[in-house]
């Protein structure tokens, strides 16, 4: 049975149940449940922590979890990422009151909170600055109010936490995080893997494509097509009129309101957009 860590709480939380169960699993109904078995699909789902789901994977013990880029680098475990869904991004970054610093280098001799002390302490290394960093589990915000801190190093989405507590971003982003799927560090080839990570791509496809069909006369169907290229070759069929055919293929879904007015403005017509319920491609 496969064995699969998802995030019990915080901002991953949510976006992994959804997609697992877009993905024709079945997910827990109660968020006090830690493990759930779908028998029908061979897996059983682990409720974790966000932050030590790249502990249990990279153990070795679990074999595929659900985390953040930022949190996989921070924990150091011996994963690796193998998908990245396009969800929760954020940016980590360095963040203090107006005027404190710049940049890293400003940072010599001074005190930084933060909850992702691998990420920080590399980054210092790295710019060979040395600093007093001090670990928070979360609020890290108010720890330069408070006296703790003179800076802090967090998750960065809107700026909201950051504008409320009268701090600014400085320098630039430690990292770019979003969620992504993780597998032991040379995890060995195994079929059930690599069918639950086909269903997973078979979400995000149907999450960023919708199919789009039309009408346009024969004589312009190749420009139409230049339109609508499809993931391989759209699907081109004779109409009942003559000198008229249809067309169908795949377009991303945030293109497809100007692709439309682009096929409308050549001639094409009964254009129709519909959903992808899911796919295997
Ligand atoms: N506001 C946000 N927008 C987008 N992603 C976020 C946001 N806050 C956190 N994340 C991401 O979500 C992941 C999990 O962190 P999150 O802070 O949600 O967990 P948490 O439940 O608060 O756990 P902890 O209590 O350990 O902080 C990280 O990869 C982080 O980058
Ligand atoms: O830029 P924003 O949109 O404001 O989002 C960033 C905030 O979200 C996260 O906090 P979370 O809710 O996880 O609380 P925590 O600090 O207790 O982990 C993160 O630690 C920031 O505080
Ligand atoms: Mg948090």
């Amino acid at each position: 049975m496969l064995r699969i860590a998802v995030p019990n709480k915080g901002s991953l939380a949510e976006p992994a149940a959804g997609m697992l169960h877009e993905a024709g699993y079945r997910q827990r109904k109660d968020s006090k449940e830690l493990v759930l078995v779908d028998p029908e699909n061979r897996v059983e789902f682990f409720y974790l922590r966000p932050r030590d789901i790249a502990i249990y994977v990279g153990s070795g013990r679990l074999d595929i979890g659900f985390t953040g880029r930022d949190l996989l680098l921070d924990s150091g475990a011996e994963a690796e990422e193998v998908l990245s869904l396009g969800l929760a991004g954020s940016t980590f970054r360095f963040a203090g009151p107006p005027g404190v610093a710049t940049s890293v280098k400003d940072l010599e001799g001074r005190r930084i909170a933060t909850s992702y002390t691998g990420l920080v302490e590399k980054h210092l290394a790295e710019a060979g600055v040395t600093a007093t960093v001090t670990k928070l589990d979360g609020a890290v915000e108010t720890a330069v109010q408070l006296g703790v801190a003179d800076v802090i190093a967090d998750v960065v989405e809107t700026g909201t936490s950051l504008r409320n507590a009268g701090m600014e971003v400085f320098g630039e982003p430690i990292m770019r995080s979003e969620a992504v799927v993780i597998r032991p560090l040379g995890a060995t080839e195994d079929p059930a893997v690599d069918q639950f990570m086909r269903r997973l791509q078979g979400v995000l496809v149907a999450r960023r494509y919708v199919m789009m069909d039309y009408d346009i006369r024969a004589e312009r169907v190749a420009e139409a097509v230049a339109l609508t290229p499809g993931l391989e070759s759209p699907t081109v069929s004779p109409l009942h009129s003559e000198g008229w055919v249809a067309v169908r293929a795949m377009v991303l879904r945030k293109e497809a309101q100007r692709i439309m007015d682009d096929l409308w403005s050549i001639g094409a017509r009964a254009i129709l957009v519909t959903d992808i319920h899911a796919c295997r491609l």
